[in-house]
């Protein structure tokens, strides 16, 4: 194993884990938003962040390879649009007196960097704009070299350098943080060789300043960075293995990044380990009926309640029992389920279970083959049309009976943006047919599969989902309710 595992997760896990919370976005329809109770412009808890890059930070020991990493992880992802922003490049200019005894000025110090610059530049490049990186010249110490560098905004950026993880609030940004882990006395040589050939420096001044400042630096602000990591790379880019790894990772990540990016309704739950976890366990063919509903119903939970934080809600206070007023809000009333029989079934009791009461309707599709979708029965609130809806399907394959079920609820004079879709598992084919046909309904997943098979089952998936839940998949159990009825 070329990946170094920290505590009892795998890398794979570890991987796997880092890079969720990006895919929640906002999308503000034309049209404002309107509480149908009050009339009121209402907001909902999930419209507050923007479609934003993938941001991995690597840190690491001074001459670890936190660069050649980038570079490797760059030119394998050729086809995206990647930048490279550096931690160096924020070094603080030095006062005439510094400079003057440069020796003594410690460069591996937290407080060598403006944070506050690079905050205010990755900002700027996550809402999309460009910015103007400064160009540090390490002869010089000045780091306002001219032509400063243009950023473009970008699909992933990489944030790099010593103490990259030190700021949480620089932390906060990176959806993967990766630590170039390098034995010391192999950055001391790279370093040697470095700071004598590129820098123009003699061997005496590079140790001096190695162990004054370098070494202590590492020891006190960089390695205690180490734990922040969800990935570690031993021997940085001479272990190609992990560097595949991350790779292929992030090209996943991507995929279903891109996907957010061009539908600004598409909503998929922020990845965690619990949840990746309670999918693995209901893809596999060899759970249990009774674990499969146990998990199933774990995640459905989850996915209802991301979806009811996309109802509006009006403010609303309160007094509490020490008297004191507290500011909150008060949920969306007018508001049904809607159940595509027999998998979305499936999802009704997390709904009640989250909505005391709630009315919960029903559509049944018969399907006959891919396209021979037939709307056969349906039973919905007869005021529907004044309600927010959620419709519950646990898989969204090739999206023909989500635009069926949808197309309905419209017909019924539900407005597209009160329809909020909940399912587990959604193949990008079925999201492209929904998002296309209904732009300003919202789709709420948990992940994202790679696509459909050639029998339009989705891929990798978990098989018929109402079989699985309902144990009819089982024909042992089939004849006992035949006979029992
Ligand atoms: N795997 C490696 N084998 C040999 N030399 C390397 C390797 N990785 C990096 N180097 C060299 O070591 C020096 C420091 O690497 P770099 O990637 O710039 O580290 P960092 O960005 O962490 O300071 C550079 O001169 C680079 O060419
Ligand atoms: N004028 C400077 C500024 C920084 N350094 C050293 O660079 C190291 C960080 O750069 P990496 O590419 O190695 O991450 C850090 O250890 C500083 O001491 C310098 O020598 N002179
Ligand atoms: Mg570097």
């Amino acid at each position: 194993m070329h990946l170094q595992t920290m505590g009892s997760k795998s890398v794979v896990d570890m991987i796997e884990a880092s890079s969720g919370v990006h895919f929640s976005g906002f999308h503000m329809d034309n049209l404002e938003a309107r509480n149908t109770e009050t009339g009121q412009p209402t907001t909902s808890a999930a419209d507050n962040v923007l479609k934003q890059p993938f941001v991995i930070g690597v840190a690491g020991g001074a001459a670890s390879g936190k660069t050649t990493v980038c570079d490797m992880i760059i030119q394998q992802l050729h086809d995206q649009r990647v930048v490279l922003v550096n931690q160096d490049s924020f070094y603080h200019n030095l006062t005439e007196e510094e400079l003057a005894r440069v020796h003594e000025y410690n460069f591996d110090h937290p407080d060598a960097f403006d944070t506050d610059q690079l905050l205010s530049s990755m900002e700027k490049l996550r809402h999309g704009k460009a910015v103007d990186i400064p160009n540090y010249d390490f002869k010089s110490y000045k780091n306002n070299v001219f032509p400063a560098r243009r950023v473009n905004p970008s699909d992933v950026i990489l944030l790099e350098g010593i103490l990259i993880f030190h700021d949480p609030r620089v932390r906060e940004l990176m959806n993967m943080k990766i630590f170039v882990d390098t034995d010391a006395d192999v950055r001391l040589a790279r370093r040697i060789r470095r700071d004598t050939v590129e820098k123009g420096r003699d061997i005496g001044t590079v140790l001096d300043q190695y162990s004054k400042f370098v070494k202590p630096a590492f020891d006190d602000f960089i390695l205690p960075t180490k734990k922040f990591a969800d990935i570690i790379i031993p021997r940085g880019g001479d272990n190609h293995v992990a560097i595949d790894l991350i790779v292929q990772h992030i090209r996943t990540k991507l995929g279903q990044h891109d996907l957010c990016k061009i539908y600004p309704n598409l909503y998929v739950i922020h990845s965690t380990f619990q949840i990746r976890g309670m999918h693995t366990l209901i893809r596999d063919a060899q759970t249990t009926k009774h674990d499969f509903v146990f998990y199933a119903d774990r995640l459905i939970r989850l996915v209802v309640e991301h979806g009811l934080g996309h109802l509006p809600f009006t403010e609303k206070q309160v007094i509490t029992p020490t008297g004191s007023v507290y500011t909150g809000v008060d949920f969306c009333k007018r508001l049904c389920g809607v159940s595509v029989i027999r998998s979305g079934e499936s999802m009704e009791n997390a709904l009640r279970a989250c909505c005391k009461g709630i009315k919960i309707g029903k559509i049944l599709i018969h399907r006959e083959g891919d396209n021979g979708q037939q709307l056969i029965y349906e039973k919905l609130p007869q005021d529907i049309s004044e309600r927010h809806v959620l419709l519950l399907d646990p898989i969204l394959g090739t999206g023909n009976s989500a635009v069926q079920a949808i197309s309905l609820l419209i017909s019924k004079g539900v407005p597209e943006p009160n329809i909020i879709f909940l399912n587990l598992i959604s193949a990008p084919q079925g999201v492209h047919v929904v998002c296309k046909s209904f732009p300003r309904i919202k789709i709420v997943t948990s992940e994202i599969d790679i696509g459909l098979n050639e029998d339009f089952r989705v891929v990798p998936g978990m098989g018929e989902f109402g079989d699985r839940y309902f144990g009819t998949d089982d024909d042992e159990v089939m004849v006992t309710q035949i006979s029992s009825n």
